[in-house]
C-alpha cells in the first residue's frame, strides 16, 4: 500500500490570500501534497480537521473560534514576505515620502515596514495604522501615500493615493518549517529560491534600467535646458527642487548644489508655490519681485492620472523690460499710443450707436478678438479705441496700424520689426515692430482687408502662436496683444475671390460689430453736428432747407464727411445762418436729384394739425426738450418733461400734445415707461417751428 500524501489544511480569514498560499505550497511541493483550502470566518468541520496533517494560516487568531485540533497536528502560523513584483511604485517614490502603511494587525503592519526597510526602502517615511485601534490617524495632509497588502478597504476613504502591494506570499523559512514537519526532502527548494532571485533580478534590472534611461533621459533634459532662455525648476510632488537649469542658477543667483533636494517653499517663497500645488491649475506670467529684480514667472503643474507629480517653474528675468515698459509707455503718450476715444465720446441718440455702443461695451469686457465692419468714416477707430479704453488693457498701448497706407515691402518689417543687419538700410540695433509695441495692450489692425495676402499668413501665425520673430531674426518674442481689425470691405466677397485668407476671417471674426453708415442712423445727424460745433466753440442756425438737405443726404463719407462739412459751413456761413447757397457741391447735388417739395409740404401740413390742436409755442418747447435730451442720449418721461417746460401744463394737456406729435411722427413712445424720443422728422419739424417768424 503505498503511503498518502501529507495534506494541508489552510485556514485563512481571504480566499485570494488561501489561492496565494496553495499556488506557492504547488511552487516547491508539486504534488507531493494534498491541499485542503478554508476560507472565511465560518467553523471548519472537524473532519476536515482530522485529515490533516499540518494545519497553515496566516493569522493565529483566526483558529481561536475553530475545533481544537488533535495534539498531534501540529500548526503553523505562516510567516510571509512581499511580492517584489508589486515593488515598483515604492521605487518611484522621493526619499522623505511619508507612507501611511495600513493593515488588520498591528504585527502585520510592524512585519511588512521591517521587511520593507530591510529591502532597502530605508528612504521612506513609514507611519504604522491599523483600523478600529488606539493608533492615531494621521492628517490627510501628513500622509503623501497609503500603502497596503491586498486590503485597500482597510484605507480611510480620503485617502486617494494608494499603492497596493498585493498579498504577501510564504517566506522560505515557512516553505522549510513546512517540509520539515512533513517529512519532506527539500528536494525542490532550489526551485523556489530561484524563483524568489529571479524577481530580485527582474527588480534590479528594472532599476539599473530606470537609473540608465533615466542618467540618458537627464542629460538630454539638461542639455536643452540649458539651451533656454528662460530660468527652469523643476520639483516633485511637494515641492522639493529636482532640477535647476543654468540660466535659473544665474538669474537667482544660487548654485544649483545649494538648492536641489531643498523646498522650493524654503528657497524662493516669493514664488508662492502652494497656490499651483494645491489648485492643481497653472499660474502664467505672475510678475513675481525677486530681491532687486522683477521676474516673470510661470508656474505649470504636472499632472498625471488627476495627480500632481510635480512643478515647472520658468522666469525670466524682466527687470530691463519692465524699465523699459515704463520709457515706452512715457513716450507712447508723445507717439499717440494712447487713445483719445472712450465710450462717452461716441455720439448719437439713434437706436443702432446706442445699441452698439452696449455691445461694444461687453466685447470690451472679454479679450477676444474683435472685428470692426462699416463704411469709411462711421467710427470703427472711434469704436476700437473706446473698446481698449474700456478693457483691462486700457494702461497698455493702443497701436493702430493701417494696412492701406503700407507698401508691402514695408508691413513685414514694421508689423514684425527687424534686426540689426536684415536688409540694406536696416536701422542700428535692429527695430521693434508694432506688434512688440502693443505688448500687454491692443493693436488696431484698420483697413486689414488691404492686407497683401503673403502678410495675411503672417498675422495668422501670431494670431495663432502669440509671438512674432523679427525680420532677420532667429528668437521668438511672446506678445501679449490683443487684435482689434477693421475693413469697410465685403471680406466674405474676398476669400470667394480668393484675395483674403478665409482662416484669417475666422481667426478675426471672433466678436463681430457692424456699424451702420451715417445715412441709416439720421438721427444721429444733427446731434452729431451739435457735438462738432460745440467742439469749435461755434453756433450756427440752419435754414429749413439746408436742415432737410442734410437729413436726406447719402453722406458717403459718413461722419468724417460731415465733420469736414461742419469745418466749412462755419468758415463760409454768413454770420451764423446757413442757407442752401453755403452748401458744398455734393450736398447741393443731392438736392437737384430728390426735389425736397414733397417733404416741406408734409412739415407744413403737420404743423398746420399742431396749430388746431394747441399752441405752437408749447408744441416748439416740447419738441426742444426733448432735442436736449436726445443730444444727451437720454429719455424722457412725461412728469420730468412738464417740470421743464417754461409754463407747466396739467397732465392730461401734455398728455394730448405728445399723442398729437407721436401721431404725426414727431417722437417715438417708449413702451413700458422708457420715456419718449424725438424722431428725424421732429427735429426737422422743431427747425422749421424756430425760424418761423
Ligand atoms: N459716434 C461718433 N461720435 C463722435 N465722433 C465720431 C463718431 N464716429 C466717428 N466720429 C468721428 O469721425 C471721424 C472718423 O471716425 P473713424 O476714423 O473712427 O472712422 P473709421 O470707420 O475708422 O474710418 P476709416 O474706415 O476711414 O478708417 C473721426 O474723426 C471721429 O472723431
Amino acid at each position: 500500500m503505498t503511503k498518502a500524501k501529507p495534506r494541508v489544511l489552510l485556514i485563512n480569514k481571504m480566499e485570494t490570500v488561501s489561492h496565494l498560499f496553495v499556488n506557492n505550497l504547488k511552487l516547491f511541493f508539486g504534488e507531493r501534497i494534498e491541499m485542503d483550502a478554508h476560507f472565511g470566518l465560518n467553523p471548519i468541520e472537524q473532519n476536515r480537521i482530522d485529515r490533516a496533517d499540518l494545519i497553515l494560516s496566516a493569522d493565529i487568531k483566526l483558529l481561536q473560534g475553530q475545533p481544537m485540533p488533535p495534539d498531534h497536528i501540529p500548526v503553523l502560523v505562516a510567516r510571509r514576505t512581499i511580492d517584489l513584483n508589486n515593488l515598483d511604485r515604492l521605487m518611484d517614490l522621493k526619499p522623505g515620502t511619508r507612507c501611511l502603511f495600513v493593515s488588520n494587525t498591528f504585527e502585520m503592519v510592524e512585519g511588512a515596514i521591517e521587511l520593507l526597510r530591510h529591502l532597502g526602502f530605508s528612504h521612506l517615511t513609514f507611519i504604522p495604522y491599523v483600523p478600529d485601534t488606539d493608533i492615531p490617524l494621521p492628517e490627510k495632509e501628513e500622509v503623501d501615500y497609503a500603502v497596503c497588502h491586498g486590503l485597500p478597504e482597510l484605507v480611510p476613504a480620503h485617502f486617494d493615493r494608494i499603492i497596493e502591494l498585493g498579498h504577501r506570499p510564504l517566506d522560505l523559512t515557512t516553505i522549510f518549517d513546512i517540509a520539515r514537519l512533513l517529512d519532506l526532502s527539500p528536494e525542490k527548494a532550489n526551485l523556489y529560491t530561484a524563483e524568489f532571485i529571479s524577481d530580485f533580478v527582474r527588480m534590479g534590472r528594472k532599476l539599473t534600467d530606470s537609473a540608465n534611461n533615466e542618467r540618458q533621459l537627464n542629460e538630454k533634459l539638461e542639455s536643452i535646458l540649458n539651451a533656454v532662455h528662460e530660468g527652469i525648476i523643476a520639483t516633485d510632488a511637494f515641492g522639493n527642487i529636482t532640477l535647476i537649469n543654468e540660466e535659473a542658477e544665474k538669474i537667482l543667483k544660487l548654485p544649483s548644489v545649494e538648492i536641489i533636494g531643498r523646498r522650493v517653499q524654503d528657497v524662493l517663497p516669493e514664488f508662492q508655490v502652494n497656490v499651483v500645488l494645491d489648485s492643481h491649475s497653472e499660474a502664467a506670467n505672475q510678475l513675481t519681485p525677486f530681491r532687486n529684480l522683477y521676474l516673470l514667472v510661470t508656474q505649470i503643474p504636472m499632472m498625471l492620472d488627476g495627480q500632481v507629480l510635480g512643478l515647472v517653474i520658468t522666469f525670466q528675468d524682466v527687470t530691463k523690460v519692465q524699465q523699459l515698459e515704463q520709457e515706452i509707455r512715457k513716450k507712447s503718450t508723445q507717439l499717440g499710443l494712447m487713445t483719445k476715444y472712450s465710450f462717452d465720446h461716441i455720439i448719437g441718440c439713434s437706436q443702432s450707436t446706442q445699441v452698439n455702443k452696449q455691445v461694444a461695451m461687453k466685447l470690451a469686457e472679454s479679450d477676444f478678438t474683435i472685428l470692426i465692419t462699416g463704411e469709411n468714416g462711421t467710427g470703427k477707430e472711434v469704436f476700437a479705441q473706446a473698446i481698449h479704453q474700456h478693457s483691462i488693457r486700457r494702461d497698455g498701448p493702443f497701436v493702430p496700424v493701417n494696412f492701406a497706407g503700407l507698401t508691402e515691402s514695408l508691413v513685414e518689417s514694421e508689423l514684425f520689426g527687424y534686426e540689426e543687419g536684415s536688409f540694406t538700410g536696416a536701422r542700428k540695433g535692429g527695430k521693434m515692430g508694432l506688434f512688440e509695441l502693443a505688448h500687454n495692450g491692443t493693436i488696431f489692425l484698420d483697413e486689414i482687408g488691404d492686407a497683401p495676402l503673403s502678410i495675411q499668413a503672417a498675422l495668422l501665425r501670431v494670431l495663432q502662436e502669440r509671438q512674432v520673430m523679427r525680420v532677420g531674426g532667429h528668437r521668438v518674442i511672446p506678445v501679449n496683444v490683443r487684435v482689434i481689425a477693421a475693413t469697410n470691405r465685403n471680406l466674405v466677397e474676398m476669400i470667394r475671390k480668393g484675395a483674403f485668407r478665409e482662416d484669417l476671417y475666422y481667426r478675426l471674426n471672433v466678436l463681430p460689430l457692424q456699424i451702420p453708415p451715417l445715412r441709416d442712423r439720421g438721427e444721429d445727424i444733427m446731434v452729431l453736428i451739435d457735438h462738432f460745433l460745440q467742439k469749435k466753440n461755434k453756433v450756427l442756425t440752419f435754414v429749413p432747407e439746408v436742415t432737410d438737405l442734410l437729413l436726406k443726404y447719402s453722406w458717403p463719407g459718413n461722419i468724417r464727411e460731415l465733420e469736414n462739412f461742419i469745418h466749412y459751413a462755419v468758415v463760409i456761413a454768413d454770420g451764423n445762418r446757413v442757407e442752401l447757397r453755403h452748401l458744398p457741391e455734393p450736398i447741393l447735388q443731392a438736392a437737384a436729384t430728390e426735389p425736397l417739395s414733397s417733404e416741406q409740404g408734409e412739415i407744413e401740413e403737420t404743423i398746420g394739425f399742431l396749430a388746431r390742436h394747441g399752441s405752437l409755442h408749447e408744441y416748439e418747447s416740447i419738441l426742444q426738450i426733448l432735442y436736449s435730451c436726445s443730444k444727451r442720449q437720454e429719455r424722457i418721461g412725461r412728469q420730468a418733461l412738464n417740470a421743464l417746460l417754461p409754463v407747466p401744463m396739467t397732465d392730461a394737456q401734455i398728455r394730448q400734445k405728445l399723442l398729437n406729435l407721436s401721431r404725426t411722427g414727431c417722437l417715438e413712445v417708449g413702451v413700458k415707461k422708457q420715456g419718449t424720443r424725438l424722431t428725424t422728422y421732429g427735429f426737422r419739424l422743431l427747425e422749421s417751428l424756430k425760424t418761423r417768424v
